[in-house]
């Protein structure tokens, strides 16, 4: 586990039935598949049974924590769904600029305006202009996240296809987030994110406070009509950021069974790259 997974509060559950709703799975489950079913990249058609969620995953995370640029690995079907509670935070998305072996373009967004650079020649100049980047697995990351998700109180938030195949997710070292529309992060707001924190723990984002103004993704879909509101009037938006609880469900496909656990507990075990 990455030393930064040490800054907030995980713990993971699995053999969810007993305990958790049946009737949530079912719908968490049929909610990705209807997502699934749009997709191009994922067109398999494995029994909705096959899909449903097995593992649960309970971030809790203080104001300044994140969690650094990571993919959720192999061991999982790819799609996860994530249910946000307490204060909203930004999810980023990443692309790798490796040449030999580059993240495929995503195949959906979620507007047809939102700022996705069509090559990653044009991720690398963006990065250039902020001047980092970060490696993983020997491959670097754009340092300018390639889109972000506001993941807003009470929502629920599917990521699949090849944004969980290829592309990479963190949540930024801040105290809050700076929310823009594609149209005022053109027009020149160049802030990202304030207060990054740089103690002894933190892992800071590969962004910089230099970075260009990534747009929030899903603008259109908030619930919180006051957030609209200042953007179309000010531009941005500065979501202040205090505890926030992520139930992020999963399928894990690859198990493991007794061995790891204390005293040889018999149960699943996610085997994600962190
Ligand atoms: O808290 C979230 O929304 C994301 C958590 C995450 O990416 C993870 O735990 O792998
Ligand atoms: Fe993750």
């Amino acid at each position: 586990m990455a030393a930064g997974l040490r800054l907030h509060e995980r713990r993971t559950y699995s053999h969810l039935t007993p305990w958790t709703s049946p009737n949530l799975i079912e719908r968490i489950a049929s909610i990705t598949d209807v997502f699934r079913a749009q997709s191009t990249d994922l067109a398999e058609t494995t029994p909705l049974q096959d899909r449903k969620p097995n593992q649960l995953l309970i971030n809790e995370y203080s104001a300044g924590q994140g969690i650094a640029p990571h993919e959720d690995g192999a061991a999982y079907h790819p799609a996860v769904a994530t249910i946000s509670l307490g204060s909203g935070q930004c999810l980023d998305l990443y692309q790798y600029l490796s040449e030999t072996d580059p993240s495929p373009p995503l195949t959906h967004t979620m507007r047809d305006d939102v700022n996705v650079p069509s090559t990653n020649t044009e991720v690398a100049t963006a990065t250039g202009a902020a001047g980092e980047t970060k490696q993983r697995n020997g491959k670097a990351i754009a340092a300018v996240p390639l889109a972000r998700v506001f993941l807003e109180p009470r929502s629920l938030f599917i990521m699949t296809g090849s944004l969980y195949q290829s592309h990479l997710h963190g949540i930024s070292f801040s105290d809050s987030d700076i929310l823009t529309s594609s149209s005022a992060a053109r027009n020149g707001d160049t802030s990202t994110s304030s207060s990054q924190q740089d103690g002894d723990d933190a892992q800071p984002s590969p962004t910089s406070l230099s970075a260009p103004a990534v747009p929030v993704a899903n603008l259109p879909l908030l619930g919180d009509p006051e957030i609209l509101k200042a953007i179309e009037k000010e531009g941005s938006y500065r979501s202040e950021r205090g505890t926030r609880v992520s139930l992020t469900f999963r399928k894990v496909e690859r198990v493991m069974k007794g061995g790891l656990g204390a005293g040889g507990v018999k149960g699943l075990f996610g085997l994600g790259k962190r």
